[in-house]
């Protein structure tokens, strides 16, 4: 039976494609793709769809794509009936809660606001605390807003920690590691075992020196 596959384009695409190329997938056509968004590989029964990250999760729930790789920080935020595969152990990020020097607002008493893309995983973060959260959801740029004083901090995203450095900002704790993953639809789990079973040796036999 053919499978298709939802990837998620942007941060985690190239290397996405390395890692299907080199477990032998013929995914030639996406290193020079300009804008189409629909792939057959050249080599197996399967279709890739290049998709925006919590798209990606849509289309695996509704069983339109078998197979999602997405990361784990949009598992975490959205809701999701899928199975989780495999780590990939790529698009290695943290979740962490950032802010100004001096200024923790993780020491501070009472009502706080924390600007963030990830206001589930910011709000289970601060309940856990027993902290008085008021959550305001920023669609990108989100080290700016402590920054311009709309925020006590942040939680988000980081990886190298260069965008925190350039704008004056420090991690106060890390919520959690994070990394993509390889979702599945639970029916095709089950109706497509055999296929899924392959890719997921295929993978794991081309990632035996990764780590995060
Ligand atoms: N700095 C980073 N380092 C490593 N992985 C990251 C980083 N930022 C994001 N990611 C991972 O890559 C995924 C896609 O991120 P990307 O920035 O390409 O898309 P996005 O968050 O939808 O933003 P945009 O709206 O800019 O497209 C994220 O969900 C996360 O798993
Ligand atoms: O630790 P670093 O290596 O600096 O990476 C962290 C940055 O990467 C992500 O932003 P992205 O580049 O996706 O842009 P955005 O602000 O538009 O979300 C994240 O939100 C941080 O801003």
């Amino acid at each position: 039976m053919s499978l298709s596959i939802a990837l998620t384009k942007g941060r985690l695409e190239k290397q996405t494609v390395e890692r299907l190329a080199a477990a032998g997938y013929g995914i030639e056509a996406l290193k020079d793709k300009g804008r189409q968004l629909v792939f057959q590989d050249q080599v197996k029964d399967i279709r890739y769809f290049l998709v925006k990250a919590n798209d990606c999760i849509t289309y695996v729930n509704h069983g339109v794509a078998d197979i999602g790789v997405v990361g784990k920080d949009t598992l975490l935020e959205n809701m999701n009936e899928t199975y989780e595969l495999l780590d990939l152990k790529m698009g290695c990020c943290k979740f962490i809660v950032a802010g100004l020097k001096d200024k923790n607002p993780l020491m501070k008493f009472g009502h706080i606001k924390i600007g963030t893309k990830y206001p589930n995983v910011c709000r289970e973060y601060f309940q856990k605390r027993g902290m008085d959260v008021e959550i305001i959801k920023i669609d990108g740029s989100v080290e700016l807003a402590p920054i311009l004083g709309l925020c006590d901090g942040i939680v988000d995203i980081m990886e190298t920690g260069s965008t925190l450095r350039e704008n004056g900002l420090v991690v106060f704790d890390t919520v959690c590691d994070l990394s993509a993953r390889l979702i599945v639809n639970k029916a095709s789990f089950k109706l497509k075992q055999a296929e899924i079973s392959q890719l997921l040796e295929d993978l794991k036999k081309v990632m035996e020196d990764e780590s995060c």
